[in-house]
């Protein structure tokens, strides 16, 4: 049990504590305004009633404060070390890019035998819990676009080509194959490991930094066992406008708001793009969470960080006795 989780735990050795090991995982950065981005994936992930507790990986300058604010939304807070690319003139797409290396730190999260990986800007709307339960040994996470600007720099974007719409543009056969399949690393399922955190860190020594950062790094590492899913688990705003034939709103689960300027607790709605109907509304749904004060932790929502699906078990064996529950010391 992380020492720094929340104060509620078990007298004895949880349920299934020799279980495997699953938990949803986050990466935060710095002393700004993603905490509140984290904030909200804790209250959406509660509202969703997913059984699996939120592990937030924090670089040493997020500030304590933050850690406590997270600690008391039940997350579990694990503080990494950075992880920077070899020198480099590389141009970032985003200058800030270069800190989200560091997640690729989740790696070494030994204690879980499977993680689903979400950048702090992404809201889950549907419980994806299942997700969990697909069959081991892939890479699983969902097609990016590349139509974007952000793209200006990559082959794809120079012809017109992308994968959201393969028969558009077709790949010319004197460029060679088209590219392998690309995902957004703003979601992921994935199974830590040893060897492969230490493979990771020892191939980024040998591979020169590209402007999508440690998305392209994750894209080249994990191609051979990267499997698509289906958009609906992390629809990239830009699909809205870029290819919307591809997107039918109400069934997504999934929203990562990673277009420029639609960071719900950024918004101005002055960017291309931000003044949609849709945005709008996905903004709003965003707020609706985060403000929700129902949705804030309370020692019921406890579950054994790291455990499986076991809260009915749990639950009924507080209920017979066979286990105490030691609640949190409450707020007041
Ligand atoms: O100042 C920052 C910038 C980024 N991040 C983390 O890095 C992720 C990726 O950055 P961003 O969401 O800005 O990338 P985008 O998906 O918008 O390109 C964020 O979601 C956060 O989890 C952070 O914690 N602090
Ligand atoms: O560091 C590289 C980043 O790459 C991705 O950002 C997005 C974002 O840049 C959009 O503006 C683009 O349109 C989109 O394609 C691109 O994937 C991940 O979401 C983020 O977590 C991070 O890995």
């Amino acid at each position: 049990m992380d020492p720094a989780a929340p104060a509620a735990a078990f007298s004895s050795a949880p349920l299934g504590s020799q279980m495997k090991k699953r938990a949803y995982v986050t990466f935060l950065a710095g002393d700004g305004d993603y905490v509140k981005g984290v904030v909200g994936l804790a209250k959406g992930l509660r509202k969703v009633k997913s059984a699996y507790s939120l592990v937030v990986a924090v670089l040493p300058d997020v500030p304590e404060p933050h850690r406590q604010l997270l600690r008391a939304q039940g997350c579990v807070v694990r503080e990494i070390e950075p992880v920077y690319p070899p020198e480099n003139q590389v141009q970032f797409a985003m200058a800030y890019y270069v800190i989200n290396y560091s997640k690729l730190r989740i790696w070494n999260f030994l204690e879980y035998s499977k993680m689903i990986y979400l950048d702090a800007d992404i809201q889950v709307y549907d419980n994806i819990d299942h997700l969990f339960d697909m069959p081991d040994g892939y890479f699983y996470a969902v097609m990016d676009c590349f139509c974007e600007k952000t793209w200006s720099h990559s082959r794809q974007y120079s012809i017109g080509y992308c994968q959201q719409c393969p028969d558009k543009v077709s790949w010319p056969t004197e460029m060679g194959s088209p590219p392998p399949l690309y995902f957004n690393a703003g979601m992921f399922v994935f199974e830590p490991g040893q060897s492969t955190y230490e493979n990771l860190l020892k191939t980024l020594r040998m591979i020169p930094p590209t402007p999508f950062a440690e998305q392209d790094f994750l894209n080249m590492y994990f191609e051979k066992i990267y499997k698509p899913i289906p958009l609906v688990y992390n629809l990239v705003l830009a699909m809205l406008w870029r290819h919307p034939e591809n997107v039918k709103l109400e069934k997504v689960k999934v929203v990562h708001y990673c277009a420029a300027g639609s960071k719900p607790w950024r918004y101005t709605g002055k960017e291309a793009n931000m003044d949609r109907e849709d945005i709008k509304m996905l903004v709003a749904k965003w707020w609706d969470v985060y403000n929700d004060e129902s949705l804030d932790f309370k020692a019921e929502d406890m579950v054994p960080e790291g455990e499986t699906c076991m809260r009915p078990l749990i639950i009924t064996a507080i209920s017979e006795n066979k286990i105490n529950y030691i609640s949190a010391p409450s707020a007041a």
